[in-house]
């Protein structure tokens, strides 16, 4: 496989607001974590990556195609956005189905995907019942609808208690060991430090930092240590 992701130079302006002023990275395979600030351009850079949005400058391949040019790269791959957006008035099941068939996957792979993260009971209710955390199993389950290549995940442990967490960790540590690579962006990173390969940071629309996940985990910890508290203070 090529890199996942290959940006260059990339910006995206939504009138005067400048969400992405020159990316330029290169997301290998393996499990990469996009960490940064809120407002900082994450999500943007995910929906320029997918296709979604198209740059005003610069340029982006995503398993090494212009997914503006050829959206049909998207089949390789399965997206879950925070907050997911579903139609309401749909079943689980009917949604699945559809995104079954938008990835060209075989219609029994909605009851795999829905056993994978446990709503296989409530596929045949409808959406706007389901709990907060239900919604976050049911945008989990649509992006490993069909076993894609890649996975994109935006936030995957939002809305989840203590032991879905370390089940949802351990559903995406187990994939990656199948080959399976992913991209995720989380403002809760500690739960995903061992099973990161490489490390994005984005804020105010630049990489602030990026490179091996092992070479810049302590300074990624630093960043995210409240004001005022220190390593010792810490180990206290
Ligand atoms: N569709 C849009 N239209 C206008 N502005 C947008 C749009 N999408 C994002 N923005 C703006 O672009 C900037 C970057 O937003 P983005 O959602 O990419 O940040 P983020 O890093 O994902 O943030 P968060 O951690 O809060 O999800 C923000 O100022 C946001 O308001």
């Amino acid at each position: 496989m090529s890199a996942v992701i290959e940006a260059r130079d990339l910006h995206k302006y939504f009138g005067p607001i400048r969400a992405l002023q020159g990316v330029t990275v290169e997301i290998p395979e393996g499990l990469t974590l996009i960490l940064g600030p809120n407002g900082g351009g994450k999500s943007t850079f995910m929906k320029v990556a997918l296709g979604l949005y198209k740059p005003t400058k610069g340029t982006v391949r995503l398993l090494g195609k212009d997914p503006w040019r050829h959206p049909e790269v998207r089949k390789s791959i399965g997206v879950a956005f925070d907050p997911g957006r579903f139609p309401k008035l749909t079943t689980g099941r009917e949604w699945l189905e559809f995104i079954a068939r938008t990835r060209g996957a075989n219609p029994d792979d909605v009851e795999k995907a829905a056993r994978l993260f446990g709503i296989e009971d409530a596929l045949d209710r409808r959406i706007d019942g389901y709990s907060s955390g239900m919604v976050k199993r049911l945008s989990l389950a649509q992006a490993f609808v069909g076993e894609p290549e890649v996975v994109f995940l935006d936030e995957p442990l939002a809305n989840l208690d203590f032991e879905s967490v370390a089940e949802i960790v351990g559903i995406i540590g187990k994939w990656k060991g199948r080959g399976r690579s992913f991209v995720l962006i989380s403002h809760i990173w500690e739960p995903f430090e061992r099973l990161a390969d490489y490390g994005v940071v984005i804020s105010g629309g630049k990489v602030y930092l990026k490179g091996e996940f092992g070479e810049m985990a302590g300074e990624i910890a630093a960043m995210f240590r409240p004001p005022g508290t220190d390593t010792a203070q810490n180990s206290k």
